[in-house]
């Protein structure tokens, strides 16, 4: 469903030329190492369409064509779209009386050190899992300390179902939801020791599907800090050291809203391309 990262990739070598740039173009193919730098630039956002699965049945977004060139000169679409659709922000307002909303998050608030919490293994033989106090205390034996302000971001593997809204969606015969989320203690945890950012997940919720009582919403929000739900490609980002850049539209009053989120990593390097008869240096990720 991700086709961000492949699409980045061509246009990187696309932009860089002979030589050096050839070589570094070849590297860059390579998937981002497990932890500190990374090269090149990921793309977290699922694209937007009426088959992306929604939190609850019958809120998947809706599009239709209003002007198209040949009647109108110009094309554009109509979209119908609840805020919580798609790879998009939970603002404080979404669970929090009187809590922030979109327009009142702060673009610095929105550049954040990123850190991925890798729980795939586990999630694969357990939908309802959570991520825990252990599991961070477990990958920062391993990576280091996570930054204070950082976005901590759960990795479960889930992204790949995004194509197939049952198994994203996970739902019993009952109509209970299956896929996994932040444990409320993890989120407390962080909040208290780590002062994070934000969460984010790529499930459909900060919580595990089957709650029924949103308190890792309720605790994140609560502290005026934001979510992110329903990334995609995290599998290519680096575990520590990465940084997400969450392009939230500004809605007024929004308890969230879609956002384009890109894990742009150091500049490749910098390459020569022929524009309109001229050789110009050009960066590129
Ligand atoms: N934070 C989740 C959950 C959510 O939006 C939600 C939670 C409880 C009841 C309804 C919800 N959203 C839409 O139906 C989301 O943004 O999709």
């Amino acid at each position: 469903m991700c086709t961000g990262p492949g699409r980045t990739g061509v246009t990187r070598r696309a932009l860089l030329s002979g030589g050096a740039g050839a070589a570094a173009a070849v590297a860059l193919a390579e998937p981002a190492q497990a932890a500190g730098r990374h090269r090149g630039l990921r793309d977290l956002t699922h694209p937007l369409g009426p088959a992306f699965p929604a939190f609850s049945p019958g809120e998947e977004a809706a599009r239709g064509t209003v002007t198209t060139i040949p009647d109108d000169g110009y094309y554009m679409q109509q979209w119908r779209l609840i805020e919580h659709v798609g790879t998009h922000v939970d603002a404080p307002a979404h669970f929090t009386p009187g809590g922030r909303t979109s327009t009142e998050l702060r673009p610095s608030e929105l550049i954040r050190p990123a850190v991925v919490i890798d729980i795939a293994e586990r999630a694969a033989r357990d939908a309802d899992t959570v991520v825990t106090v252990r599991d961070i205390q477990a990958f920062e034996r391993r990576h280091g300390r996570i930054p204070d302000g950082a976005a901590v971001l759960m990795y479960s593997g889930w992204g790949a179902k995004a194509g197939d809204p049952d198994a994203y969606r996970g739902a019993d015969a009952a109509g209970t939801l299956h896929f996994p989320g932040f444990g409320t203690d993890a989120c407390e945890w962080l909040l208290r020791h780590r002062a994070i950012g934000c969460l984010g997940v790529d499930t459909l919720s900060i919580d595990p599907g089957d709650s029924a009582t949103f308190d890792t919403h309720r605790a994140l929000t609560g502290a005026d800090r934001y979510g992110l739900e329903n990334l995609a490609g995290l599998d290519r980002v680096p575990r520590h050291g990465a940084t997400v850049f969450v392009g939230l539209i500004p809605y007024e009053g929004g308890s969230g809203g879609q956002a384009r989120v890109l894990a742009p990593g150091e500049w490749s390097g910098v390459g020569r391309r022929l524009v309109s008869g001229r050789v110009r240096v050009v960066a590129a990720w």
